[in-house]
């Protein structure tokens, strides 16, 4: 089976996170991710004889009950909480490739694959913001309690183009008490594609 190479050129968007001296599912959860990834991409972009629709269709269900068993609770899952790893072993938002990251900025690369693809060569509405939830709170909770966001504004400038690589930048425009307010852009080289602005709030103990 084709795998896909994942890289290691990132710097540690999520700092103190990612020391796990023996993370869950070992090394090969990346690549678990990124072939999951892979898989959605080809579905997302094929269209497939009917007879291995059928045969895909089975191998897909006999997976999902390979692994069923093995569910756990909320804390004890894996999937999102490999900080050591780019795209966090999570299969939802394209991997970010931080190349700078700290508490007041960031900047880092992605593609939107044929998974998100909306229509006219353009990535769905709704993953433009999923992509800015990802990438300003990775800043907004970089070396700060835990925060969630309140608000995330979304204008979309330009379209969105999918396999192709896109860079977001990210700034902490100010911090009140417990609010972080930030701002975003998702560009296609000198293209500016959306732009966000975002409240994060800091959550008091016992918050969900
Ligand atoms: C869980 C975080 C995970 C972190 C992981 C570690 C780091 C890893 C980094 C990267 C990994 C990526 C992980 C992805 C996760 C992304 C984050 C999300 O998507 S979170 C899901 C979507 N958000 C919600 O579900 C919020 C739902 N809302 C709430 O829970 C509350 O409304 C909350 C916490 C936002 C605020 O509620 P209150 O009761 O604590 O506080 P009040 O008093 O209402 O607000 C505090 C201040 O904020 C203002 N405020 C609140 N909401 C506002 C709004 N919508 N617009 C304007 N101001 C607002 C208020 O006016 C107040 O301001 P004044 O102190 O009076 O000056």
């Amino acid at each position: 089976m084709s795998e896909v190479s994942t890289g290691h050129a990132d710097s540690r968007p999520y700092g103190r996170l990612a020391d796990t001296p023996e993370p869950a599912g070992g090394a090969d959860y990346e690549r678990l991710a990124a072939n999951l990834r892979h898989l959605l991409d080809a579905v997302g972009g094929a269209r497939l004889p009917n007879p291995l629709v059928s045969r895909v269709a089975d191998q897909l269900a006999e997976l999902g009950a390979q692994l069923a068993p093995f569910a756990v609770a909320e804390s004890e899952r894996v999937a999102g909480r490999r900080f050591d790893l780019p795209g966090r072993g999570q299969t939802m938002v394209p991997v970010l490739h931080w190349d700078e990251a700290d508490a007041h900025h960031g900047r880092c690369r992605l593609t939107f694959g044929r998974h998100y693809l909306g229509g006219g060569g353009a990535a769905h509405g709704g993953a433009v913001p999923l992509v800015f939830d990802e990438a300003l709170s990775a800043v907004a909770n970089r070396d700060r309690p835990m925060a969630r966001t309140a608000y995330l504004h979304v204008d979309y400038r330009a379209i969105v183009p999918i396999d192709t690589e896109l860079w977001v930048d990210v700034e902490v425009d100010r911090v009140e008490g417990r609010k972080c307010y930030l701002r975003g852009g998702l560009h296609h080289g000198d293209v500016l594609c959306a732009q966000a602005e975002a409240l994060f709030v800091e959550l008091r103990p016992g918050q969900p």
